[in-house]
């Protein structure tokens, strides 16, 4: 089996690791604290969308900010290994995003929808799949509210699409574990303990 030109034996490096769940769900709040204790451990797959940057976000860090054009162009050349339309935009994981990161010996993170989590199941990625999911519906509305980053037109289409991703993350086999975000502590201890064995492999390669 060969993924993007590299036989699985010569990437002896460390399981990748796919976050999923709904927009709001706390995804990018657990990793930027897991990256931040583990400096060094995990690095991240920088995904390319179409949708406008936030305050704060910065191109080439927390996306690739491009156009449609652009987008379609690398997606005929074969140059993601998935790509997904999500609340309106186009959202996609380069195969270099993981190259750049597995080069390294990092553990790559993928921070990707339910779509994306369907499409990398047909590759030979093998990462562990994680679902971060929030106590209710509720609670993921008034998240997404105050995080103050959405339209009324995006944060339905969020909510739209938490609920098909709520309903899917149910059906035993999709994720590796089921994360509730209630308290961000007890939900950061489980992610810890998820990942403690591949943490472990990085830090003794370091050696
Ligand atoms: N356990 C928690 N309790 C209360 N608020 C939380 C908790 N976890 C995250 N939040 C807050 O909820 C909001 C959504 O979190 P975050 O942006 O991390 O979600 P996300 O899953 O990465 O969303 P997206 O997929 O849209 O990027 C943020 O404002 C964050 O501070
Ligand atoms: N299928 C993919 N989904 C992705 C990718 N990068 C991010 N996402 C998901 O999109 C939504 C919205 O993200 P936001 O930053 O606009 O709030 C969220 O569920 C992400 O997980 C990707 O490369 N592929």
């Amino acid at each position: 089996m060969h993924l993007f030109g590299f036989s699985r034996r010569e990437m002896s490096g460390p399981r990748p690791v796919v976050l999923s769940g709904p927009s709001g769900a706390g995804k990018s709040t657990l990793l930027k604290r897991l990256m931040k204790e583990y400096e060094g451990v995990f690095g991240f797959s920088v995904s390319h969308t179409t949708r406008n940057p936030r305050p704060g976000e910065e191109d080439g860090k927390d996306y690739h900010f491009v156009t449609r054009e652009n987008m379609q162009e690398g997606i005929d050349k074969g140059e993601f290994i998935e790509n997904a339309e999500f609340s309106g935009n186009m959202y996609g994981t380069s195969k270099s995003s993981i190259e750049d990161v597995q080069a390294q010996n990092l553990i790559c993170i993928l921070d990707v929808d339910i779509q994306g989590v369907q499409n990398i199941k047909k590759t030979d990625l093998n990462p562990i799949y994680i679902s971060i999911q929030p106590p209710s519906m509720e609670i993921l509305e008034k998240r997404l509210r105050e995080r103050q980053t959405e339209t009324e037109d995006s944060l339905q289409k969020r909510l739209e699409a938490a609920r098909i991703d709520m309903e899917l993350s149910k059906e035993p086999g999709v994720f590796d574990i089921v994360i509730i975000n209630d308290d961000l502590e007890g939900a950061y201890e489980k992610l810890k303990s998820v990942l403690v064995e591949e943490i472990q492999k990085v830090q003794d390669a370091k050696k």
